[in-house]
């Protein structure tokens, strides 16, 4: 067992058991935890440890609280663990993402479905046969949030990597036949867009048997770049965090009735 730190204090997320709530958004930047924080009634920050900064406030009565994990799955997967262990069980990542399928443009929103375990850490929790899906209420929530606020959106798998320049730079790469050959495959398959955090999180998540969903803001696609079509590049993610929010609501009220 972890002897690193005091006596029920999450070594790397520094909080206790009643810090945190049974619901937590998961961004990956630190700087989001404010701007979701601004949505629960009487939010406090409870932690701010390396890449884990944690606040803990209220929607609909009930402890809910957000937790930025970092860049990648291993950060993603220690907060989610230490999480757990603190009482949480019911996640959704607000993550920012690359369009790859034509018809998802910038400023759209992507909830996935599944994510393609093109990275590290969730192979040191389940073989690659084993896939890496989203908690289907929790996506249910996050499309009935979505259709609710009428915001432009697309369902389908994501793809995760460890190399953010990889995706964006792959000629340059030693193994750039690797990397080329399978996003072409991606493509073909229908997938919708590629950020780093989901794969590891879906498979923790089975492995811990809680509940974790995605959503995410276009930034850009790189393909609609390549086909000379429309690309603006948008960074603003309150519309992912709304209906974060909003899935939370649902969640919270279903889960009392
Ligand atoms: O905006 P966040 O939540 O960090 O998500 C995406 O942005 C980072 C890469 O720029 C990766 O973490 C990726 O998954
Ligand atoms: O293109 C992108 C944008 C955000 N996050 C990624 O991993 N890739």
């Amino acid at each position: 067992m972890m002897k690193y730190a005091e006596e029920g204090l999450q070594y790397h997320i520094g909080v206790r058991k009643g810090d945190v709530g049974k619901y937590v958004i998961l961004p990956g930047d630190p700087k989001r935890c404010e701007k979701i924080a601004k949505h629960f009634e009487n939010p406090q920050l409870v932690a701010d440890s390396r890449e884990y900064v944690t606040y803990t406030g209220y929607l609909e009565g009930e402890k809910v609280s957000v937790t930025s994990t970092g860049i990648g799955g291993p950060s993603a997967s220690i907060a989610m663990e230490e999480l757990v262990k603190a009482g949480a069980d019911t996640f959704i990542r607000v993550g920012t993402c690359g369009g790859m399928d034509l018809e998802v443009k910038s400023g759209d929103l992507v909830i996935a479905s599944g994510a393609i375990r093109m990275e590290g850490t969730s192979r040191e929790y389940a073989p690659i046969e084993f896939p890496a899906v989203a908690d289907i209420q929790v996506v249910n929530a996050l499309m009935g949030a979505a259709k609710k606020l009428d915001f432009s959106n697309h369902v389908g798998v994501v793809q995760c990597k460890d190399s953010f320049y990889g995706q964006h730079e792959p000629d340059k790469m030693p193994v750039n036949y690797e990397l080329m050959n399978k996003w072409n495959a991606w493509l073909r398959l229908g997938c919708k867009a590629s950020e780093m955090e989901s794969a590891a999180l879906f498979i923790v998540a089975s492995y811990l048997r809680v509940r974790m969903g995605s959503v995410f803001l276009v930034v850009a696609n790189q393909e609609r770049e390549k086909e000379g079509l429309e690309n603006p590049v948008v960074h603003d993610t309150e519309k992912a965090i709304v209906a974060a929010v909003e899935a939370i609501r649902t969640l919270i009220k279903q889960d009392k009735e």
